[in-house]
């Protein structure tokens, strides 16, 4: 891949459900290494947006490629595969596993093994669930949960599980992890540690697209901001960009939710 091209391509994403159209026409790419956030008022297409991208939804018309390659069409497992992994608004834990059982299902996404090897225990399938085991552990210890690893993960705070889910992503060998609404529910100390968490990834090389209504998350981390309203982009550019656009602040004008 060459140092500029986008790591993901969104071309003219269209989305109808019956007589509604929830996205029209979204182009925007995003780079290796940058946050990106989508926002944009209630209804205004944010999930359906994700949902295209990660294949949970089949879209009306457009595409997506990731690392030059065309994905549309493929199926969540094997988007996830190349690398691109997304969280929810509702959390996703097994909470009768342990924290590191959590964070090792993501890693399972890119084993070899599969379902008769792992059956028969050989050398190289339990070499491989201790890599996955260590690496586990290792992401646990980078969003500060090593302390909990064979805890029940349904036993952790809600701001513990979405650091969890964090973890989990980063296991599976993602390069691109979108999140939905990452912030929701959490305390002004939890979501300060997100924030510092996402900052830290992103300097290692990860890149995230993440949808949420915390105008002070957004402003504060987002290297480029893709607005939407009734599924339309309407505007696209850096935090202090999109704070002075006019067509930005009519959209939100009479939302309670958001103060821009
Ligand atoms: N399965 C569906 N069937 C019909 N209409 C849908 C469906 N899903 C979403 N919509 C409509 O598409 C539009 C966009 O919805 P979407 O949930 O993507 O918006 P959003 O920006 O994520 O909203 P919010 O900020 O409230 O989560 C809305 O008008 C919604 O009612």
């Amino acid at each position: 891949m060459e140092a500029h091209s986008p790591l993901l391509r969104v071309s003219n994403l269209t989305k109808s459900f019956g007589g509604v159209t929830a996205v029209h026409d979204v182009t925007f790419d995003i780079y290796p290494g940058q946050i990106t956030a989508v926002i944009g008022p209630n209804g205004a297409g944010k999930t359906t947006l994700f949902n295209m991208i990660t294949a949970i939804l089949p879209m009306t018309s457009g595409q997506v490629h990731y690392r030059n390659m065309n994905i549309t069409g493929l199926k969540p497992y094997q988007i996830a595969k190349l690398g691109i992994t997304r969280t929810f608004q509702n959390l996703q834990i097994f909470g009768n596993m342990t924290v590191v059982e959590n964070v090792m299902t993501g890693a399972h996404t890119q084993l070899k093994t599969g379902i008769l090897r792992s059956a028969f225990r050989s050398p190289s399938v339990i070499r491989e669930e201790v890599k996955a085991y260590e690496e586990a552990l290792g992401q646990l210890e980078n969003v500060g949960l090593l302390e909990f690893a064979h805890d029940e993960a349904g036993t952790l705070p809600y701001g513990n599980q979405r650091l969890l889910e964090i973890a989990r992503a980063a296991a599976s060998g993602s390069k691109l992890i979108l999140l939905d609404e990452p912030m929701a529910g959490l305390n002004p100390q939890e979501s300060k540690k997100l924030v510092t968490i996402i900052e830290r990834m992103r300097t290692e090389g990860m890149t995230f697209l993440f949808v949420e209504h915390d105008m002070e998350t957004v402003m504060s981390i987002a290297d480029n901001i893709v607005v939407l309203d009734f599924g339309e982009k309407i505007a696209e550019g850096t935090p202090q960009e999109i704070y002075n656009n006019p067509a930005v602040i009519a959209a939100y004008l009479g939302d309670e939710e958001i103060v821009i």
